[in-house]
């Protein structure tokens, strides 16, 4: 395939974030951006997604894209298929930049801008290619949050617009289509009315800065996380559900709870108040620090809800799944060139929350890739989901792990097996974990194959039999593996 190439016109915050899924994606990355200081701020932004973005994904992201930074807007936008603009929000200008960029650009690139509250109309106004032009408004950091709000006009046509959702897809990303255009798309309305309500309790005197914060993450925040608004009232509804949910709840909104009509006015009072309390409760982490907190809790909580193929997890699943066709990662045993070499059977970026105090990869979570390449393992022999489902599988009787060498977050593992014996109930593994060509550490694991109904021992599948058979054919006469067999020696 033909590498891919995104220009990023303005590589500020958001710029610099979407540079960062682009390249960490696969793609060339072209940035211009007048500003003297835009190429340090974006290295800094793609260390932090370096560290955090490629251990979300349980398979290897494409081998980096090329960043470079261009002073003349024409040269950065020419070979581009996605330019995203990410200037200040301010229409005159974006107006200006598009005119630039699309007497520069081929036509039929597309043309996002991140604006957080323009409609696309608005941006298409004067031009003389508006069908190119759509909203791909993001969520910071745009390396790790999944949604994009793509806005669209009856000037966009299907085409442009399928392909625009999946380039997107391609990114990892999730982009909701909202195909009636209003200023601030769908979610910044609630940001805006939530921003407006916090500004009223600090200006009144009600709470501080870090009580609104405590009153967002400690309840309902980690709860919209995972079901949003609607499907969060439903339950709350009890069993007579959301009609119930709204007698109760409905005549409130006339009271009203809230001052959401009115906006506070900004004197220096009030800014005063705010900033001097955010300096008070955030103040002593630097904002890449900040940052990086910010990252590591959101990776955590999308890890989790990967596990439990839910909201964002599922789109992160998504995007594993279709990263790992057509690799060794994925399809049976016919698929492997040589069944009789090391077996890849795990390759991934380590995840943010597999470091620990020490500042690497902790003991424990080298025992989770092990076990997850004896899945991959599995798999490939034919001991897959539907093979389990019908009461089949294997349980781990013995490990015997080495650490050889350390690995931080965000770099990139391999693990390879090998089958030392694979007969009957018994499954002999050997796994050796790599870092480029560093030995991290070996994993030795005897499995025995259950029957799930009697908890016992029994024999596997003539498919089973037939697969590992095939592997030990192709093993006969090798030695075994250097580390294999190994035991703990006892005190000197
Ligand atoms: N900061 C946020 O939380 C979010 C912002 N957005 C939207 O993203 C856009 C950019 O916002 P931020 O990144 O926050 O602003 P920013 O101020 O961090 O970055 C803007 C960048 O544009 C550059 N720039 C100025 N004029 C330019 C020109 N003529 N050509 C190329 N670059 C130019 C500036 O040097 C700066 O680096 C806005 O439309 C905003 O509404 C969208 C989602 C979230
Ligand atoms: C504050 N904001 C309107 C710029 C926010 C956004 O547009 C999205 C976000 O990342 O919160």
């Amino acid at each position: 395939m033909k590498q891919r190439v995104a220009a990023i016109v303005g590589g500020g915050v958001i710029g610099g974030g979407w540079a960062a899924r682009f390249l960490l994606n696969g793609w060339d990355v072209r940035v211009f951006d007048p500003d003297p200081q835009a190429q340090r701020k974006i290295g800094e932004v793609l260390d932090n997604a370096r560290r955090s973005l490629p251990g979300l994904s349980d398979a290897p992201l494409p081998p980096e894209g090329r960043l470079s930074f261009h002073d003349d807007l024409a040269e950065a936008v020419r070979d581009a298929i996605w330019i995203q603009e990410s200037v200040p929000e301010r229409l005159d200008l974006k107006l200006k930049v598009y005119k630039e960029i699309q007497g520069a650009c081929d036509v039929s690139a597309i043309l996002g801008s991140s604006t957080s509250g323009f409609k696309p109309s608005e941006l298409q106004q004067g031009s003389a290619r508006p069908g190119q032009i759509v909203v791909t408004h993001p969520f910071n950091p745009v390396y790790l949050l999944p949604l994009i709000e793509l806005v669209t006009t009856g000037a966009n046509q299907a085409g442009l617009i399928d392909r625009a959702q999946d380039l997107l897809r391609g990114l990892g990303l999730f982009p909701l289509h909202v195909k009636k255009e209003i200023d601030a798309h769908i979610a910044d309305r609630f940001l805006e009315a939530v921003w407006r309500e916090a500004l009223w309790l600090i200006r009144d005197g009600i709470a501080t800065t870090e009580e609104v914060d405590e009153a967002i993450r400690m309840g309902f925040g980690i709860r919209w996380a995972q079901m949003g608004l609607f499907e969060t009232y439903r339950v709350a509804g009890g069993e007579a559900g959301m009609r119930h949910f709204m007698a109760q709840f409905g005549p409130a909104l006339k009271w009203p709870w809230t001052k959401l009509m009115d906006v506070p006015e900004f004197t220096e009072d009030l800014v005063d108040r705010i900033a001097e309390q955010s300096d008070a409760q955030s103040g002593k982490h630097s904002i890449r620090a900040l940052e990086r907190i910010r990252d590591g809790n959101l990776v955590g909580m999308m890890r989790a809800l990967k596990a439990r193929d839910w909201g964002a997890g599922a789109v992160l699943n998504g995007q594993d799944r279709r990263l790992k066709a057509g690799t060794p990662l994925a399809g049976d045993i016919d698929a492997l060139e040589d069944p009789g070499r090391p077996i890849l059977t795990l390759a991934r970026a380590v995840p943010l929350d597999w470091t620990d105090y020490n500042g690497h990869m902790n003991e424990a979570k080298y025992l989770e890739a092990f076990a997850a390449a004896t899945d991959r393992f599995m798999e490939l022999i034919g001991c897959d989901a539907e093979y389990i489902a019908g009461g089949g599988s294997y349980f781990t009787a013995e490990t015997h792990i080495r650490h050889l060498d350390e690995v931080n977050a965000g770099a990139r593992i391999e693990v390879r097996t090998q089958m030392l014996l694979g007969s009957g109930k018994k499954l002999h593994l050997f796994h050796e974990m790599h870092a480029g060509d560093r030995l991290l550490a070996t994993g030795e694991h005897f499995l025995l194959h259950v029957d799930l109904e009697t908890r016992k021992p029994c024999p596997p599948s003539d498919r089973i039999e037939a697969a590992m058979a095939r592997i030990a054919q192709a093993r006969a006469g090798l030695p075994l593996p250097e580390g294999a067999g190994a035991s703990i020696r006892g005190p000197s």
